[in-house]
């Protein structure tokens, strides 16, 4: 299938491997479909182990050149890879809508978002800064460098086919380390997109590969190999426990962003009309398939109905259709395993009493469009309480006090994102002080930036993504003692 591109050979079906385009070995391909039409847009690789110790041993040589060279050459580097990518927004975008479903304005914001996170990388690779330590002795000179980790490795998940790859390749680079990224299988063709871009800005051969096919082989390749020195995992918690057991045997580092479970709380003194927009704005983005999305609303009982009520009717006027068309808000979920979990949890929560608002089920298009809904009348005991949606449903949670929700919301392994909706200033800092999330949004549905820490706690993960702090996890200091 042929998209209609301004740049066509932006649309790359091969791996990236030691710095040549190739095919798999075998000849074997696995298929790119779109989410919408179910067509299939492309035939991408599905190479093997020995190509991937291919790509992490040209990896390791490159990687020794790349950290010799001025911070400064790497960042101008990376800001005309910046560059590159704002000036291919459209064919990127519809690139990423063809294999990932979302609506274009969504990808086109996503493509400006995976390109804030290589702009601020490249300002971040002037600025690893080492110290020196007054020491105990007057004879000794306590110095720390900060060195790159080396090779690394990322695997990510298709919901952000662009600013999951960026979040990492650019940290990465700017620290002086090379990767070898596995995409998706679902959404590959972005990152190889991003990845010809990298190569037009001058990112050297063989520092940056991007390979395709089974996530399990190249996973094992990726966690076993004792070149890669770090994994940065995106994607489900399970996935990632195994992943993390999988880098043990060679005490790789790992940075892990994995599921969530957001609360969003609307206290009685909110103001309503701006918690029922922060609450459209953090659980329908990308149809919900995204970890930060509020997965569980809890609303105090004084709001409770008028909140439903707005919320309700504002779901009501959201328009489903495919990415391509003009003026829709939610596109096709992933695949029929998506349809399939999002029906189960429904299922589930009438089972257990709870009534729909608005929605409920399978939209006419058919295919994985699925219709976007608000579940009142839900409790704990109901398995969306537990359990991350991925799709596009708000369960309302009635709530009395203030311990109360803080109780109900920590109720979970996760610890990613939270949100609240509140004015009392003192109930604020009560509130985010004692929620247990790596990240608390206050009267907003939407924190994520590439200025800000991003990450979680507990089964959540760990390490962090995006500011200041997201280029440590490609960091080793070295401490070095220096008798006079
Ligand atoms: N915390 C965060 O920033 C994010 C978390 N997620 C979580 O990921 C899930 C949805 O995304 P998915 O892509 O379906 O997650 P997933 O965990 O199934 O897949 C993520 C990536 O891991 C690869 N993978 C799967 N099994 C593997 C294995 N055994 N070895 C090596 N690689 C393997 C997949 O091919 C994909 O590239 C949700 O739970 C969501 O919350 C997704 C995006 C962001
Ligand atoms: O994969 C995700 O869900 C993203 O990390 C969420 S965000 O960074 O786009 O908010």
């Amino acid at each position: 299938m042929t998209l209609s591109l301004n740049d066509s050979s932006l649309l790359e079906s091969r791996n990236l491997i030691a710095g040549d385009w190739v095919a798999a070995a075998s000849g074997k391909t696995i298929s790119v479909t779109n989410p919408a039409t179910r067509a299939t847009i492309a035939k991408v690789p599905a190479v093997d182990r020995s190509e991937i110790a291919l790509a992490i041993a040209a990896a390791a040589t490159a990687q020794e050149a790349w950290a010799a060279r001025p911070a400064k050459e790497r960042a101008n580097i990376l800001r005309r890879w910046f560059d590159l990518v704002v000036a291919a927004t459209d064919d990127l975008a519809l690139i990423l809508t063809s294999e990932q479903g979302k609506p274009l304005a969504e990808a086109r914001g996503e493509i400006a978002y995976a390109a804030s996170y290589i702009e601020w990388f490249a300002e971040e690779a002037k600025r690893v800064y080492g110290d020196t330590v007054p020491g105990p002795a007057a004879d000794r000179r306590i110095i720390v460098l900060k060195q790159p980790v080396g090779v690394t490795a990322a695997i990510t998940p298709w919901n952000f086919p662009a600013a999951m790859i960026t979040r990492k390749i650019a940290p990465a680079l700017a620290a002086g380390c090379a990767m070898v990224l596995k995409p998706a299988s679902q959404t590959p063709l972005t990152a190889l997109a991003l990845a010809i871009l990298a190569e037009r800005a001058g990112v050297p051969k063989g520092l940056l590969s991007v390979v395709t096919g089974s996530a399990r082989e190249i996973g094992a390749e990726l966690t076993s190999n004792p070149v890669i020195r770090k994994l940065s995992f995106t994607g489900s918690t399970e996935v990632g426990k195994e992943l993390m057991k999988q880098c043990a045997d060679t005490v790789k580092r790992t940075s892990m962003e994995l599921g969530g479970n957001a609360p969003f709380i609307v206290f009685d003194d909110a103001d309503i009309d701006a918690a029922v927009e922060g609450a459209m704005a953090s659980k329908y983005r990308n149809a919900g398939q995204t970890c930060v999305c509020a997965n569980r609303l809890f609303v105090q009982a004084g709001v409770h109905d008028a909140f439903v009520e707005r919320l309700a009717r504002r779901v009501a006027s959201l328009k489903v259709g495919a990415g391509t068309e003009p003026d829709v808000d939610i596109g096709p979920l992933i695949d029929d395993a998506a349809v399939s979990k999002v029906r189960e949890l429904l299922d589930d929560a009438a089972s257990k009493g709870a009534t729909v608002a608005v929605g409920g089920g399978a939209h006419a298009l058919g295919g994985t469009f699925f219709e976007p809904t608000v579940v009142t009348g839900t409790t704990r005991e109901m398995a969306f309480f537990h359990e991350e949606i991925f799709g596009p449903i708000a369960p309302i949670f009635r709530f009395d006090s203030e311990e109360e929700v803080i109780r109900l919301a920590n109720d979970t392994p996760f610890g990613l994102a939270s949100y609240f909706y509140g004015r009392d200033v003192g109930r604020i800092f009560r509130v985010a002080e004692k929620l247990e999330y790596g990240m608390v949004g206050i009267n907003t549905g939407l924190i994520s930036n590439e200025a800000a820490p991003f990450g979680g706690v507990k089964e959540s993960g760990q390490g962090r993504e995006g500011s200041r702090y997201g280029i440590d996890d490609y960091i080793e200091l070295k401490y070095i003692c220096l008798q006079l």
